[in-house]
């Protein structure tokens, strides 16, 4: 794949195949997918979404319920856990959505059958997937045991991070030298130098912290100066809203919610609203309890999935099992980039029912930490099987 791109408009655009048998390199390919079993679309969490994923019309009673319906609120869960009866149709109405998909903790088996034989590359969203959901946006620490276990994962698989938050965040949370992050929801990706991404538009060599070299394409970088620009006008335009948060991303900005009385949650989403209108270069998204400012451009996480598939000289293998984790709505597009043509594996992290392209469920955090180390444990034990059948 070679990807052209130019600052306002990164396009994809195929090339010629990679030569399979210099890569050594099986033909055949197991396809990843998941059984899928009929399910009531009753349970799904419909969020209100123009087909560009834009929410415009502030005015709109559609705004208001995506905004209340961004996340599941401790609130909620803890009402459900005194009421027994809502408790449990909540418990059938996961299980039922579990049956379209299934725990990737349960499905183990299913999965590993799968994975025989390809080589994994893992791709970790972080708030909601490595870290839990918290109030405050600065404190979203992982545990010392999930960084050990994305740890000892990215000793037997290529592992990167692709994250909303700005790229040295995510980097100050995960503090692992040894992966590749993508920030800014995709737009600021540091990689392998290996392929002839290098050569892109906005693709340029750098070194990391620790002085190895790079390769950091930052596909909206003639948006830096607006996106400072848009960040201290929402702050002017909120700082009078008790609890609202707006966090500088470097290439897009969040304007948090979380901690604002709902009352005046339609009033945060006008005055967004009401400083885009000035900005028709960036359009806003919704995550969880949060208002994500981003440039127009075609390029999105699960562009960045693709990207850097192509710097590990990865994307065109039939042997690799790409695997996305991630809980948000940002990483559906990484979840549908891997369904299409059965590329990988999407696996959604969400305590409650939720439309996805992803083909495999986790509940939280720690059953994501359960997973990462169950792969590890599964790719030693494979790795032991076939030395010992190669010595008989
Ligand atoms: O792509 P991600 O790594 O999942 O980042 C998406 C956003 O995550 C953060 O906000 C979310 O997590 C916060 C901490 O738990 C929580 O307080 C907030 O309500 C969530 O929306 C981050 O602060 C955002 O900038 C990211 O865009």
């Amino acid at each position: 794949m070679d990807l052209k791109s130019n600052h306002s408009s990164p396009v994809l655009a195929e090339t010629s195949p990679i030569n399979k048998s210099r890569l050594g390199l099986r033909a055949n390919s197991v396809p990843c997918s998941a059984p899928s079993a009929p399910f009531s679309s009753g349970l799904y969490l419909i969020v209100p979404r123009k087909k560009n994923g834009i929410l415009e019309d502030v005015r709109s009673p559609a705004w208001l319920d995506a905004m209340k319906l961004s996340s599941p609120s401790a609130k909620l869960m803890a009402n459900d856990v005194d009421n027994d009866v809502v408790a449990s149709e909540a418990d059938v109405a996961y299980q039922t959505w579990m049956l379209k998909y299934p725990s990737a903790l349960l499905s183990f088996g299913q999965f590993a059958n799968y994975a025989k034989g390809k080589r994994i590359v893992l791709f970790l969203d972080y708030d909601g997937t490595l870290s839990p959901i918290v109030e405050d946006p600065d404190h979203a620490f992982m545990s010392e045991t999930m960084r050990e276990a994305v740890k000892k994962a990215a000793e037997c698989f290529p592992t990167a991070i692709i994250s909303g938050r700005s790229r040295d965040k995510v980097f100050e949370f995960v503090g692992l030298p040894e992966l590749y992050y993508a920030g800014s929801h995709g737009m600021d990706i540091m990689g392998p130098v290996k392929s002839s991404s290098n050569d892109h538009t906005n693709s340029i060599r750098s070194t990391d912290k620790q002085g190895k070299e790079v390769n950091l394409f930052q596909p909206a970088s003639g948006f830096l100066t607006m996106i400072g620009k848009v960040f201290a006008s929402l702050v002017e335009a909120t700082k009078d809203i008790e609890g609202v948060m707006v966090e500088n991303n470097k290439f897009c900005v969040s304007v948090h919610y979380r901690n604002v009385d709902e009352k005046n949650w339609k009033d945060v989403a006008a005055r967004v609203s009401g400083i885009l209108k000035e900005y028709p270069q960036l359009r806003l998204t919704h995550g969880r309890k949060v208002l994500e400012v981003r440039p127009v451009i075609d390029w999105d996480k699960g562009k960045a999935v693709m990207f850097l598939l192509e710097s590990l000289g990865l994307s065109k293998c039939e042997d690799v099992l790409p695997i996305y984790i991630g809980d948000d709505r940002t990483d559906e597009d990484a979840f549908k980039v891997l369904r299409e043509g059965n590329r990988g594996c999407g696996i959604l992290v969400s305590s409650i029912p939720k439309e996805s392209s992803a083909y495999y469920s986790l509940r939280d955090p720690s059953e994501v930490k359960e997973f990462l180390n169950s792969l590890v444990i599964w790719k030693k034990s494979s790795a032991l099987r076939y030395t010992i059948e190669r010595r008989i």
